[in-house]
């Protein structure tokens, strides 16, 4: 068994009257590839977000190998953890090579010349998510599915041991969306990075991931491999919907939705 590389325990937090988050425990175990799976609303991005410290929980810690967040320095913390957001903020009529190296903040250090560093997580980064060839282009000049592989790639200058995505593979192609997932599939393998994610594909889930936590209703409701977390009784509680559960070639479960209960 691998050590929990975040620990979340008796995490709630509200938005004013709004209970969103109720007595989350839950542990994340380092060099795997976990995905919070969940209704609409349920509060898997409040979770993530409440990871990374962009939130504040009414309740509750959270552990980063075994030391609350709070106490870490925000900079040691995001050399740890990079997090990309659903939505994030596009920094305007600044380059993709400039934006990548954005990532490279918590590295930079003004008693030590890191310049020889940052280019080459820079170019790894944009070698890694191939995004090499637009870096001169305008951020705000990307489609939807270059921005996603840009922002990526900002993440992973950072070279964090951490990797939190939320819902990674929005505005892509079902290429591109492979893409990302056998990318983030080999960082996983070849560097041990840790993968966070929030997907509502729950086929790429159960593919890609070596453990699924479901979230409903600002509850945990389930956690453990996509083998026996992936069931038809599951997807009628906390989906809603009725499926049958097949194999993949590799014994991966895939689902099959037949329609609303
Ligand atoms: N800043 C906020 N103020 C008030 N309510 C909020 C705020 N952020 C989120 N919420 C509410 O909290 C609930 C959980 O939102 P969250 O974005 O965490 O859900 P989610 O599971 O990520 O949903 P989705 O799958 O639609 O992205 C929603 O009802 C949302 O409206």
């Amino acid at each position: 068994m691998t050590e929990p590389v975040i620990t979340v325990a008796n995490l709630s937090l509200a938005f004013g009257e709004k209970q969103v988050l109720k007595e989350i425990d839950w542990t994340v175990e380092g060099g795997k590839i976990t995905t919070l799976i969940g209704p609409n609303g349920c509060g898997k991005s409040t979770l993530l977000k409440s990871i990374v410290g962009t939130l504040k929980p009414q309740q509750g810690i959270i552990m980063l190998q075994g030391k609350p967040t709070s106490s870490w320095a925000a900079k040691e913390l995001a050399k740890h953890m990079a997090f990309l957001p659903q939505t994030p903020e596009m920094p305007k009529d600044i380059t993709v090579e400039e934006l990548v190296y954005c990532g490279r903040f918590p590295h930079q250090n003004w008693w030590r010349n890191t310049a020889g560093e940052d280019r080459r997580a820079v170019e790894a980064a944009m070698a890694a998510t191939k995004t090499s060839h637009l870096k001169e282009q305008r951020v705000s000049s990307l489609s939807g599915g270059e921005r996603q592989r840009v922002w990526i790639a900002m993440a992973l200058a950072q070279e964090p041991t951490v990797l939190l995505l939320d819902e990674p593979t929005t505005y892509l192609d079902i290429n591109h969306q492979f893409e990302i997932m056998e990318l983030l599939r080999r960082l996983n393998e070849e560097r041990g990075l840790t993968v966070v994610m929030v997907l509502h594909e729950l086929n790429q889930a159960a593919r890609y991931s070596d453990a699924i936590a479901v979230l409903s209703g600002g509850h945990m409701v389930a956690t453990g491999s996509p083998d026996t977390v992936m069931t038809v009784e599951l997807l009628r509680t906390v989906f809603a919907v009725d499926s049958t559960i097949e194999r993949e070639s590799d014994g991966s479960p895939y689902v099959k939705i037949h329609g609303l209960l």
